[in-house]
């Protein structure tokens, strides 16, 4: 790069609006965890013609955690990720993102900018682009960015596209084309496509599914890397994962927590127990150890 374009690159990174202007910066950093915890949802109900997805549904989540969210299917984690991200709206209920911020008023643009990253089962990357334009079309479509989808990339902005293709370790593919990625390179490109934007709150859905053992594995290292200076919730069927991860685990069921502790704790848990047992005896399934979720 010349110096001039160097200098030019400095001066739009010192001018940029929302620098100058504090209240156009990304509204992230006027979330108010000073009690440590960065979710409270509170007494959430939500019926689809009588039948009741989410039931009472209350649920804290310290900042910085990595918190495993598991139950049956039909037993409300999808609906809860949709109340939370403004996908949904709830009958009636709390939802706050750290003290001050009342998410249930607000859209999915602005619950997304307030720094709620959420990323679904399947991966959505460009196929036809590179690794790092997947990344730079993240980065500048982020809603707390001003719109430069045309602009050349700071560098400021070129750093935190490094610093995330590090984290994701695809950093020696960046000028592979999506589409050419493994299914687990894809998912953590995706993961990446996130983390462009510097969340403060992952939501991520059954991030494993599909993936090699190695795979799966680097996943496990990935989130829990991601934990402590963001906060990740992750939803999750395979159990041997979540042991994996978790410190904590969250049981929904019938749209209710039925029980939160460690992975031991949780299958020890009378009323998991019970309640799988039940669905257990159902399908017939074995039971070796504790309970198998
Ligand atoms: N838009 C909708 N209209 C009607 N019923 C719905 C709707 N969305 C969800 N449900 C129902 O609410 C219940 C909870 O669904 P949800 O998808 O939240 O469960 P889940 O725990 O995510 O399950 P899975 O593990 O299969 O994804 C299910 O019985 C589902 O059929």
């Amino acid at each position: 790069m010349s110096a001039l374009h160097h200098s030019l690159n400095s001066l739009r990174e010192t001018f940029r609006p929302d620098q100058v202007w504090p209240f156009l910066a990304p509204a992230n950093a006027k979330v108010n965890v000073d009690k440590n915890v960065i979710l409270y949802v509170e007494d959430l109900n939500l019926s689809f013609d009588g039948f009741k997805a989410l039931n009472h549904l209350n649920l804290y989540i310290n900042d910085g955690e990595l918190r495993c969210l598991i139950g049956a299917n039909g037993a409300g984690k999808t609906t809860l990720m949709d109340v939370i991200t403004g996908k949904t709206q709830c009958d009636s209920g709390s939802v706050f993102f750290g003290q001050n911020q009342n998410l249930l008023n607000k859209d999915e643009a602005e619950i997304a900018q307030l720094g709620i990253g959420r990323k679904f089962q399947k991966p959505t990357v460009f196929e036809e682009q590179t690794v790092f334009d997947n990344l730079e079309l993240s980065l500048k479509t982020d809603k707390g960015v001003l719109p430069t989808l045309f602009s050349r990339l700071t560098p400021t902005q070129i750093d935190r596209i490094d610093n995330v293709l590090h984290i994701i370790g695809l950093a020696k593919h960046r000028f592979m084309l999506a589409g050419a990625l493994s299914h687990g390179q894809k998912q953590w490109l995706e993961i990446g496509m996130l983390l462009v934007s510097d969340p403060r709150l992952l939501l991520i859905d059954e991030p494993v599914a599909g993936m090699t053992p190695q795979e799966t594995e680097r996943t496990a290292e990935l989130l829990t890397s991601l934990a402590g200076e963001r906060t990740v919730i992750v939803v999750e069927h395979d159990m041997e994962f979540v042991r994996s991860i978790a410190k904590t685990v969250t049981v929904l069921h019938q749209g209710s927590v039925l029980a939160e502790g460690t992975m031991d704790q949780i299958q020890s848990n009378k009323d998991v127990i019970e309640v799988y047992l039940g669905e257990q005896e159902a399908t017939d399934d074995v039971i070796t150890e504790g309970v198998t979720l």
